[in-house]
C-alpha cells in the first residue's frame, strides 16, 4: 500500500471577513487510518472539512489530495477529486421524499452509467455493510435517528471514496446508537481500506477509534499525537480539553464581579 499521505495542509491561513480562523495549520492525513480533529466550538473544525475538500479556498498556504493541489487544479479535475471524497455531514439529511433504497441509489444514478441492475447491487451492498438491507423499502421518517445516520453512511460510501469526512457524526444519538455508529465507522474505515477524518465534540467516542488527533483552538493546532499520548498530556488546556474538565485554562464563567460584591449589591438594593 502506498504509505504517503492522502491529504497535506501546509501553513494554511484563512479569515472570514476581520476575523482570522486559521493562521497557520500544518496537518498531515495518513491513509487507511482514522485521523479525528478537535477543538472548542467555533475552533474551525468545519471549515478545514471545507478547505481541504475545496469547497473554501485559503488566503495562503496549500493543500493537497494524492499530491494534486486541491486548490489550483481545474474545476474539472477538482469534481473528479471530489468523486474520491465521501462526505457525512452532521446536516446532510436523506431526501425525504425518497426511499432508503433510492436515496443510496441517488449518487450511483448521478454520477455512473451502471445499469439497473448494477445500482441494485451496489445498494444492497452498502445496505447491507450498515446492517440496513431489510429497511430499503422504508421511507426516511420511518426511521430512528441512528438508522438515518447509517444510511447517510451508505449514501456516502456509495461512490466507494478513498476518504470520508465525518462532521459531527455522533450528534444528537442516544448511547446505543452512537456505539454502532462509532463501530461501523471502525468497520467500515478497516474493511474497506478507508481514510476517515472525523470532526467532534463527542470527545470520548472518537478518541475510542481515532488513529491520530489534532487538537486545534486559537487557529493554530495546539496539540497533536494517539490517543494514549494525548491522555497523559501534562498540559493544562489539553488536559481540560481531553477530558472535559469543566474548568482550567479555558474558564466555565464568562468574566464577572465576585459572587459575592454581586450579591450585596442586590442585598443593598432591597
Ligand atoms: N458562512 C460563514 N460566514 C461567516 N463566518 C462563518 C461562516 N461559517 C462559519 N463561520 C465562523 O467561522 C468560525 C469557525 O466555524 P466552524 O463552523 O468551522 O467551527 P467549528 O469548530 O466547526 O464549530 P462547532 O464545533 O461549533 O460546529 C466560527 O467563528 C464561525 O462563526
Amino acid at each position: 500500500m502506498d504509505d504517503s499521505p492522502l491529504v497535506v495542509v501546509e501553513g494554511l491561513r484563512f479569515s472570514r471577513g476581520d476575523k482570522e480562523i486559521f493562521r497557520g495549520v500544518d496537518m498531515t492525513i495518513p491513509r487507511g487510518k482514522i485521523t479525528a480533529i478537535l477543538g472548542p466550538s467555533g475552533s474551525g473544525k468545519t471549515t478545514i472539512l471545507k478547505l481541504m475538500g475545496g469547497q473554501l479556498t485559503p488566503d495562503a498556504g496549500r493543500v493537497t489530495f494524492a499530491d494534486q493541489d486541491v486548490h489550483r487544479i481545474s474545476r474539472r479535475a477538482l469534481f473528479a477529486l471530489r468523486r474520491r471524497m465521501g462526505m457525512l455531514f452532521q446536516s446532510g439529511a436523506l431526501f425525504s421524499d425518497l426511499s432508503v433504497y433510492e436515496n443510496v441509489a441517488f449518487p450511483l444514478r448521478v454520477h455512473t452509467k451502471l445499469t439497473d441492475d448494477m445500482v441494485r447491487d451496489v445498494v444492497l451492498m452498502k445496505l447491507e455493510s450498515v446492517g440496513l438491507r431489510g429497511a430499503r423499502s422504508l421511507m426516511p421518517a420511518e426511521l430512528s435517528g441512528g438508522m438515518a445516520r447509517r444510511v447517510a453512511l451508505a449514501r456516502a460510501l456509495a461512490l466507494d471514496p478513498e476518504l470520508i469526512f465525518y462532521d459531527e457524526p455522533f450528534v444528537g444519538q442516544d448511547p446505543i446508537s452512537m456505539g454502532v455508529l462509532v463501530q461501523l465507522i471502525k468497520r467500515a474505515n478497516r474493511a474497506l481500506g478507508l481514510t476517515s477524518v472525523i470532526v467532534s465534540h463527542d470527545i470520548k467516542e472518537t478518541l475510542s477509534i481515532a488513529d491520530y488527533v489534532y487538537v486545534i483552538a486559537d487557529g493554530k493546532v495546539m496539540a497533536q499525537g494517539t490517543p494514549q499520548t494525548l491522555d497523559v498530556d501534562d498540559d493544562a488546556r489539553i488536559r481540560q480539553f481531553i477530558h472535559g474538565e469543566p474548568d482550567g485554562p479555558v474558564p466555565f464563567h464568562y468574566p464577572a464581579p465576585a459572587f459575592f460584591d454581586d450579591i450585596l449589591q442586590t442585598e443593598s438594593r432591597r
